[in-house]
């Protein structure tokens, strides 16, 4: 389990985040929302190891990893994908997925200037690693496209794809779906239930409140740097603390809405 616990931080001396504490099972999808300023860029980050919280601890299956830095979090289990996709837009899609295997397959530049066999070996698991993850992705066809000449949707389920490269217990999605069309949001909510499925603790800070509902096993919603609600899709779409802070609804139509949403989640044949 991947746990932040009583995490404080201020920037010069603003609390931007007090007290909070989230926990995320392999497995499971938990959204993260809030309106603008509430604290999810600056948890997402605390968990990421990019900001280090005044107080508080981030562990992993009780591990504190309070102090690694982000790049041992990547090989201790969680991957990331950031709010713009960083890729170079020249990069085909097949060379964007082999830098994800860059933190575990470092070697040095003589072994492969000699192309010693421990060089070869790691080119060839990236080889098979790069060929899984097109296949997984539904990527294959476009592996050798430029990245910059993708759909918003498409280097968005690269961006995941890559970030899947260390086999991680956790992905933290950094705003998923923001520019994406109904249609490409609906892909990208697939594999991530899929990603959830196999066992994968997905972490979505996420604007879209609807995908948000749609797709969390549980939500936490950030307001003013604490946590205000945490629970269930449902009860916090219907909890009058969240509507009055986030959703600006009134009760009624925050429960309408909850079940139109039920049976949009219903008919999707993509969670099944
Ligand atoms: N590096 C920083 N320096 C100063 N203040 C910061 C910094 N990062 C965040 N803050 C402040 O901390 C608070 C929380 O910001 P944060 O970006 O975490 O919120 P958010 O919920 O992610 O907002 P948004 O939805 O707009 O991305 C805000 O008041 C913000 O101005």
């Amino acid at each position: 389990m991947l746990t932040a616990e009583d995490i404080s931080i201020s920037f010069g001396g603003v609390p931007a985040l007090q007290g909070v504490s989230v926990t995320l099972e392999r497995g499971q999808i938990r959204g993260v929302i809030g309106p603008n300023g509430s604290g999810k860029s600056t948890l997402f980050n605390c968990l990421t190891g990019f900001i280090r919280p005044d107080t508080g601890t981030v562990a992993i299956d009780g591990r504190d990893i309070s102090t690694a830095a982000p790049h041992e979090r990547i090989t201790l289990g969680i991957g990331r994908t950031f709010q713009t996709p960083r890729f170079d837009p020249k990069a085909d899609v097949w060379q964007a997925l082999a830098c994800g295997f860059y933190p575990a397959t470092a070697r040095s530049i003589t072994a492969s200037a000699l192309r010693l066999p421990s060089a070869r070996r790691a080119e060839r698991r990236v080889e098979t690693g790069v060929g899984e993850l097109l296949e997984r992705f539904n990527l294959t066809a476009q592996a050798d496209q430029p990245v910059g000449e993708l759909p918003l949707g498409t280097v968005r389920l690269v961006e995941v794809a890559r970030a899947m490269a260390t086999s991680p217990g956790f992905l933290l999605l950094d705003e998923p779906a923001a520019g994406l069309t109904e249609d490409e949001q609906q892909l990208l909510a697939g594999q991530i239930t899929a990603l959830a499925q196999a066992d994968i603790g997905v972490l979505l800070v996420e604007h879209n409140f609807d995908l948000v509902v749609g797709l969390s096993d549980e939500i936490t919603v950030l307001a003013n740097g604490t946590c205000l609600v945490e629970g269930l899709p449902g009860d916090v779409a219907a909890d009058s603390r969240v509507r009055s802070v986030y959703l600006g609804l009134d009760a009624e139509e925050a429960v309408d809405g909850e079940r139109e949403r039920q049976v949009w989640a219903d008919d999707d044949p993509a969670r099944d």
